[in-house]
């Protein structure tokens, strides 16, 4: 397991991180979002320590991390790294020996996942030759060619098209079935929704929320959809509730103080009822709501 403490990081006079703490636990796919300048990719990096920390601490498996701990982890940066003149398999397979990989096993590697991306026949292009897409795949190739202990992955998804995103997301699922602590940072928060095991929700520096999707989603405000035979304006004014939206006959609702009881009483005084129903809130309503 990987575990974040009180991380911090300054840039002048900007805390970039501020007492961030998070674990990431093998078996399970941990999800990092934040808007812009949340301060992932900063964390990220001082996760691997390619940047100094200005406070906390990064720890492996129960201690402080090592420079040989970092040696095996899988790390795909923002910035990304590959060489652009080179061909792509020549460079996954120096990746690999330079982390120790035996030559000819380096070799079946790189075919593998080559071929797992559907790149089987692309080995010997350079890197700049293939599209945006299929360079990303290739990065994360590099990432995982050493059998990682950890894999820290900054936006591993952008750019990639349908048949890529499924193809990614089943590798990085792999990893975490074999026990491999996975921490990636998406924008896609419907993605993120359908791939993760936990989430880490990062605003301004900080931790704002964290935990299982499911853990996430019974901290948040329930809301109910209610559909009427008639109007639904007067739910505006009606005490205990407060309507979110009222379009027709249908209302999303909060209830700040009457019961369902209430509410279908009341409804059922004024006309027919359809629907009244849980509304299940997806990633991006949790987002929305702890980054409010
Ligand atoms: N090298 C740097 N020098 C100065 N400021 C920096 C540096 N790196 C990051 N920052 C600042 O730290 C904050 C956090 O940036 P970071 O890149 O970690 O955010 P992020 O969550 O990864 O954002 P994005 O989703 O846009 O990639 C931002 O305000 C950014 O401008």
């Amino acid at each position: 397991m990987l575990e974040v403490a009180n991380l911090v990081r300054r840039f002048g006079e900007q805390v970039a991180v501020d007492d961030v703490s998070f674990e990431v636990p093998g078996g399970a796919l941990t999800g990092f979002v934040g808007g812009n300048g949340a301060g992932k990719t900063t964390t990220m990096r001082m996760i691997m320590g390619v940047l100094a920390t200005h406070g906390g601490e990064v720890r492996w498996q129960g201690r402080p991390v090592t420079v040989d701990d970092r040696r095996s982890f899988g790390y795909m940066p923002e910035e990304r790294g590959l060489y652009p003149k080179q061909p792509v398999r020549d460079q996954l397979v120096y990746l690999a020996r330079l982390r120790g990989v035996r030559a000819d096993d380096a070799g079946r590697r790189a075919d593998e996942l080559l071929r797992r991306f559907d790149l089987g026949d692309r080995g010997g292009d350079k890197l700049e030759s293939l599209s945006l897409g299929n360079q990303q795949r290739v990065q994360i190739a590099a990432a995982v060619m050493a059998e990682p202990s950890l894999l820290i992955l900054d936006e591993p998804f952008s750019g990639l098209d349908p048949g890529a995103v499924d193809a990614m997301a089943e590798l990085l699922r792999d990893y975490a079935r074999q026990g491999v602590p996975v921490l990636f940072s998406s924008h896609q928060l419907d993605l993120v929704e359908r791939l993760c095991d936990q989430l880490v929700i990062l605003a301004s520096g900080r931790v704002v929320g964290r935990g299982s999707v499911a853990d996430l989603r019974a901290r948040g405000t329930t809301r109910y959809r209610l559909a009427l035979g008639g109007d639904a304006g007067w739910l505006a004014d009606f005490a205990g509730v407060r309507a979110l939206e009222v379009d027709g006959a249908t209302a999303l609702l909060e209830l700040t103080g009457a019961s369902t009881d209430d509410l279908l009483t009341a409804a059922l005084a004024r006309g027919s009822v359809r629907e009244l129903a849980e509304v299940r809130q997806s990633v991006s309503d949790i987002y929305r709501e702890v980054t409010a």
